[in-house]
């Protein structure tokens, strides 16, 4: 099978033909498939590939990317690079075979719009001239998954960094969930920023990278909430910090331990949360080397497989669109020319699946993991930031250092975090939330000494009692002026020991809980919870209803807080 390619959602105007043998194969072997559920594409072994990319960079001559200027150069060098790609896919065909190509997929969304309509009628024109079907490829899939090809991965936690996005995303039911997303700009975007802001020319990412090597840390803040992150903070301050005359090499260091330190951390907890052992990086931020290095020590410190594509890969680039078209197309999945309208804020969510088959048998990214529980034999369990050991009625939290942060990063992540969680842990019980008892501390140690509590983990025991008793504990401690931060499935215990009053539903883990007011923030505590409900239950949509009705009716501010909540989940960030 030979497929052709296109991309043009904002820089690069790119066209690539991607040829496998092995795509094709289990395309037989898909229609051969009686009960009508596809085998799919998994077959395929990217040692075959053949893929060709040709690409013609926009850059701008001053500032950031202008729309009106990107689609100018769409409209002159889209022709040219597709014409290239043909001329190629022409050479490898043989003589007598009919079409050079077999379909043509091109980028759909997200982008800029008046680029991405032009990516469209170049693919519509070039399927009629040569008869073939045409496949709408979501770009943010197709950033993931060239990695999870190239990698044969089965099933991976997928990081992606790139310019207008920063997301971490697991598959489960046939479609790639959002674990956690920056809530303001993109990676790439927020880098860009700050170069604008210095005086250097577009893109900033590359230049940060160089200038950082001979730079010192300084300190920036850090802003994780459940594997939801900001970077809205940390580059006001970086700004900041130059106009105060810190060297800018040295903000360039800070700006790189923190931006990379929190995607770091954020999918050590999807991995965690969702028992997968395998990472694939994706986007064009993902070509910087100290992030390919710190994801590279977490998985290795956490026994996890972790796999970066080629640079030509990792940015924008038509050969990832290719690749993806081509299982897409495998799988029957093309798009009438009539419904082939762009989608500017086409969310990776929203795609359909329909390559993958079925979900894997076995725990990766499904509600049970692979983690022991706490009332398996084991009695250490290896949590997102802790070791936890688990004796007969306490538990022993101890958070180790992580090597692939900068120390002192480190050091006051891991004293703040042990501090706070003990504060809330006790602050929450006074509110009449049940959560262990504290037995003792040690912050400089970061270890702190819990009553043992529960039975289970909340993800093996979900319901709407037990999701609802967490929208009523949320409620409760939002009305007293905290959030928790990180309300996973995880982070409730249900069950074993019950409270004086017959409750079983218990909070842990407060480590990320800070003291506001905030609608807002009360409101991100629950989007962490239905985005971790996606991530590992098979009906996330009405046990979050019933985490909501609990929180309605226990709360005194509920409606500012939907409101809230309403606009964190309309979030695009596209335009
Ligand atoms: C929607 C689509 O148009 C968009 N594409 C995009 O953002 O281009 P991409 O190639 O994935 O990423 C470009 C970004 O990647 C950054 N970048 C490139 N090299 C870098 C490096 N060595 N270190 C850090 N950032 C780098 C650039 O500064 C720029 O912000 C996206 O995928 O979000
Ligand atoms: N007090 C407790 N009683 C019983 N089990 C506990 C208790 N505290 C922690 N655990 C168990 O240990 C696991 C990890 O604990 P915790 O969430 O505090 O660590 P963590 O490293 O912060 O994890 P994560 O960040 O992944 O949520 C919990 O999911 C739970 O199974
Ligand atoms: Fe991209």
């Amino acid at each position: 099978m030979r497929i052709l390619g296109i991309e043009g959602t904002a820089w690069a105007a790119s066209a690539a033909i991607f040829e496998s043998d092995s795509i094709e194969l289990s395309k037989a072997r898909q229609n051969a498939a009686s009960d009508g559920v596809y085998e799919c594409a998994e077959l395929d072994d990217p040692s075959d590939d053949h893929v060709f990319i040709e690409t013609d960079a926009y850059q701008p001559d001053s500032g950031g990317i202008h729309p009106r200027e990107a689609a100018e150069h769409m409209s002159e060098a889209i022709p040219e690079v597709v014409e290239t790609a043909i001329d190629h896919a022409q050479e490898r065909a043989v003589a007598d075979s009919a079409p050079p190509i077999d379909a043509v997929a091109f980028s759909r969304g997200p982008g800029l719009g008046p680029c991405l309509r032009i990516v469209a009628t170049a693919a519509r024109a070039v399927a009629q001239r040569f008869d073939v079907p045409l496949v709408g490829v979501n770009h943010m899939v197709a950033h993931l998954e060239v990695g999870r090809h190239r990698s044969g991965f089965d099933s991976p936690v997928c990081l992606n960094a790139s310019g207008a996005n920063a997301h971490v995303l697991g598959y489960r039911n046939g479609r790639y969930r959002v674990l956690g997303e920056t809530m303001d700009t993109g990676a790439g975007n927020a880098i860009d920023k700050f170069t604008r802001h210095v005086g250097w020319q577009h893109p900033g990412g590359p230049k940060v990278e160089q200038h950082a090597l001979d730079g010192e840390y300084h300190p920036l803040p850090y802003v994780v909430k459940g594997m939801d992150f900001s970077f809205s903070g940390v580059m006001s301050a970086a700004k900041q910090a130059v106009d105060d005359d810190i060297p800018v090499n040295d903000v360039c260091r800070g700006l790189e331990e923190t931006i990379f330190g929190m995607l770091t951390e954020v999918s050590e907890r999807a991995l965690s949360l969702t028992g997968a052992d395998e990472l694939v990086l994706g986007g064009g931020v993902g070509q910087n080397q100290r992030l390919q290095g710190m994801l590279k020590e977490m998985c290795e410190q956490r026994g996890a497989e972790f796999y970066a594509p080629e640079n030509r890969f990792l940015r924008d680039n038509a050969g990832m669109i290719a690749m993806l078209g081509a299982k897409m197309y495998a799988a029957g999945d093309t798009l009438e020319i009539a419904e082939s309208a762009i989608d500017s804020n086409f969310r990776p969510d929203e795609v359909p699946v329909t390559w993958r088959g079925r979900d894997p048998v076995g725990p990766a990214g499904g509600a049970s993991g692979r983690r022991p529980r706490a009332d398996d034999a084991e009695t250490e369990l290896q949590g997102a930031e802790a070791t936890v050991t688990i004796e007969a009625d306490r538990v022993v939290k101890e958070r180790n250092p992580r090597s692939y942060r900068h120390p002192a990063l480190d050091e006051r992540l891991r004293t703040e975090r042990t501090r706070q969680e003990v504060r809330l842990t006790s602050e929450a019980r006074h509110n009449g939330v049940p959560t262990p008892l504290v037995l003792d501390v040690d912050p400089d140690e970061a270890r702190i000494v819990f009553q043992r509590v529960g039975a289970a983990d909340l993800r093996e025991s979900l319901s709407a009692d037990t999701v609802g008793a967490v929208g009523e504990h949320l409620a409760r401690i939002h009305d007293a002026g905290f959030v928790h931060g990180d309300p996973t499935t995880r982070n409730v215990r249900v069950g074993g020991n019950e409270t004086a009053d017959g409750r079983s539903v218990f909070l842990i883990d407060f480590g990320l809980g800070y003291a506001t007011g905030e609608p807002e923030d009360h409101a991100m505590d629950l989007h962490v919870l239905a985005q971790s409900l996606a991530g590992t239950a098979d009906d996330p949509e009405a046990l979050f209803e019933a985490a909501r009705d609990a929180y309605r009716d226990e709360s005194d501010h509920a409606d500012a807080v939907f409101a809230s909540l309403t606009d964190i989940e309309g979030r695009g960030r596209y335009q």
